[in-house]
C-alpha cells in the first residue's frame, strides 16, 4: 500500500526529516557560491528609493492626513480611486536629478540601491509597452529608470529593481481567484506580469537583480508552478540574476521558506524593518533587512510622525546588520518634485561621514563567530581573520571585553581611525582579553581593529574555578 503525504510524495533525508519531494520549492540548499552573489554578500550598506505618483500627495488629500504608509494613499477610502490614477496627469518632477540622487547614494557609502519601477498602484517609473498608465502619458513623457540607472552604475552602485506584482491599476487584478471570471482575468495579469518583467530586463541589461513586492495575496501565491517558470525564464535570461525569497511560493502556499523550510530564492527578504537579534534567526541564509528613517513610510510623506531615526541609529542598524552577516538598506522617500527631502539629505551626509573613517568593518565583512558583547559589535574581513569591533556602548571601565577562539590570542588592536596607535590588551584568562581604550568620551561609534595571532601552546593559562 503507497501512503501519499497530503501534499506531495515523500522522502526519507538522510537526517531522518521526512522530506517533501517538491516541484516548486527551492532549487537550491544553502547561499549561492558565484562571484555576483558574493559581491552582494559584501555590499553591508544599500539605499532604498521609493518614488512614483504617491510622492505628490505625500500622504495628505484636501488637507487630511492619510494614517498608512504614504505609498498606499490609494488604498485611503479617502480618495475616490480614480482621482488617485488621474495624478499621472500632475507627473511632471522638475527638480528631478539623477545624477544628484546617485550621487547622495554614494556620499552615504551606499553599495546598492533599490528603485521602484511600479509600486502596488501600477504606475511604471519606465515606458513599458504593455500599459499606458506609464511616464510616457504623463507630462514629464521621459523615461525615469534609464537616468537613473546610469547615474548609479556611472557612481559604481548596482542597482535591483523592485517590482510590485500587485497591480492596483491593471483591470486583470485580483486579490484571489474564486470565479471562471477571475480566472480568465488573471491569465491575462500573469501575461501581462511576465511581458513586463523581460521587458525591464531587457531595457535595463545592467541592473543586478528584482526585489519582488505584492506577492502576498491569494491571486499570486496559487501560481507557484507560473511563477517557478518564470523565475526560471528570467534568470535564464539575465544569468546571475539575484531574485529574493518574496518573488513566488510553492505548491503549498509556503513562501519564503518552502515546505521543507528551504529559503526561496538568493535571499531572505523577510527582514523588513525589523533585524535579527542572533545569528540562528537567520539560518546560514543570505538576508537583507530594509528599513525606513520614520515607523513606516516609504513613499514622501509631507509631515513625519513619531520617531525619526537618528544618524547613530541608522549606523548601529548597519553595524548590527553586517555583525550578522547581511545588510542594511536604508529608504530614502523623493519628493514629488523631485528633490531629495533635506532630512534625507542630512542623513546620508552624516552616515556617509563615519562611513568615510569606518567603512572598512562594513564592505565585505561577515558574521565573526564571536561572543556579542554589551559594548557593540563584531564584524571580520571576509576571507582575512582580520576583526573589527564597532563600538556604540564605552563601558566606564574603558575596557573593551573580548572572547576569543581558544588558541587565539590578540596580535595586536588599535583605532581603525589611528592605526599608528596601538591598544593596551590585557589577557584575563585563556580566551578573554580587556583592549583598554585611552580615551573613553567618544560621543559616537568608533571602530576597534583587532588582528588575532594563533595562540602558541594550549589552552587556559588558569585552572577553571572547581565548583
Ligand atoms: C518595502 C515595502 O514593502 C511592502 N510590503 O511588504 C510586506 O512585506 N508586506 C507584507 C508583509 C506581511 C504580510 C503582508 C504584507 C509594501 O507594501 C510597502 O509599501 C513597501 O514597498
Amino acid at each position: 500500500m503507497f501512503i501519499f503525504t497530503c501534499c506531495a510524495l515523500s522522502a526519507q533525508q538522510a537526517d531522518g526529516q521526512e522530506k517533501l519531494q517538491l516541484k516548486h520549492g527551492s532549487h537550491r540548499v544553502g547561499k549561492r557560491t558565484d562571484a555576483v552573489m558574493a559581491k552582494w554578500r559584501g555590499y553591508g550598506l544599500g539605499q532604498f528609493i521609493h518614488w512614483g505618483l504617491y510622492a505628490i500627495p505625500g500622504g495628505e488629500w484636501n488637507g487630511k492626513q492619510y494614517n498608512g504608509a504614504a505609498e498606499w494613499i490609494r488604498s485611503w477610502n479617502g480618495i475616490p480611486k480614480s482621482t488617485y490614477d488621474s495624478l499621472i496627469y500632475k507627473f511632471n518632477p522638475v527638480n528631478f536629478n539623477a545624477e544628484e540622487w546617485a550621487a547622495t547614494a554614494k556620499q552615504m557609502g551606499a553599495k546598492y540601491v533599490t528603485i521602484t519601477t511600479k509600486h502596488h498602484d501600477g504606475f511604471c517609473l519606465w515606458p513599458s509597452k504593455y500599459t499606458n498608465y506609464t511616464v510616457a502619458n504623463s507630462p514629464w513623457k521621459k523615461d525615469i529608470m534609464k537616468p537613473l540607472i546610469d547615474a548609479y552604475d556611472k557612481q559604481g552602485i548596482d542597482v535591483i529593481l523592485y517590482f510590485s506584482v500587485m497591480d492596483w491599476n491593471h483591470p486583470g487584478w485580483r486579490y484571489d481567484i474564486k470565479t471562471k471570471e477571475d480566472s480568465i482575468a488573471f491569465e491575462g495579469f500573469k501575461q501581462f506580469t511576465r511581458n513586463q518583467l523581460l521587458e525591464l530586463l531587457t531595457l535595463y541589461p545592467t541592473a543586478k537583480g528584482l526585489w519582488f513586492d505584492g506577492t502576498w495575496d491569494k491571486s499570486w501565491v496559487k501560481q507557484a508552478a507560473f511563477a517557478d517558470e518564470l523565475e526560471t525564464e528570467m534568470r535564464k535570461l539575465r544569468p546571475g540574476l539575484i531574485i529574493g525569497s518574496r518573488f513566488r511560493a510553492d505548491e503549498n502556499g509556503k513562501r519564503h521558506f518552502d515546505s521543507n523550510g528551504v529559503l526561496m530564492g538568493d535571499y531572505e527578504q523577510g527582514w523588513e524593518r525589523k533585524i535579527p537579534n542572533k545569528i540562528e534567526d537567520v539560518h546560514g541564509n543570505d538576508w537583507d533587512c530594509v528599513m525606513t528613517v520614520p515607523e513606516n513610510q516609504w513613499g514622501y510623506n509631507k509631515a513625519w510622525k513619531g520617531h525619526i531615526k537618528t544618524t547613530n541609529e541608522l549606523l548601529e542598524m548597519t553595524a548590527k546588520c553586517v555583525s550578522l552577516g547581511g545588510n542594511f538598506v536604508l529608504n530614502f522617500g523623493p519628493q514629488g518634485d523631485g528633490a531629495i527631502r533635506k532630512e534625507e539629505k542630512q542623513l546620508a551626509a552624516q552616515i556617509g561621514d563615519w562611513m568615510k573613517t569606518n567603512n572598512e568593518a562594513i564592505y565585505n565583512c561577515e558574521y565573526a563567530g564571536l561572543e556579542k558583547q554589551d559594548w557593540g559589535y563584531f564584524t571580520k574581513k571576509t576571507g582575512s581573520d582580520k576583526l573589527y569591533m564597532i563600538v556604540f556602548n564605552v563601558p566606564v571601565s574603558g575596557a573593551l571585553k573580548v572572547k576569543l577562539p581558544a588558541n587565539t590570542s590578540i596580535g595586536k588592536s588599535y583605532l581603525l581611525a589611528q592605526p599608528a596607535q596601538l591598544l593596551n590588551t590585557e589577557e584575563i584568562s585563556g580566551t578573554e582579553y580587556f583592549i583598554h581604550l585611552k580615551n573613553t568620551a567618544a560621543g559616537k561609534p568608533f571602530v576597534v581593529v583587532l588582528e588575532p595571532n594563533a595562540k602558541k601552546g594550549s589552552g587556559n593559562t588558569y585552572d577553571k574555578a572547581k565548583t
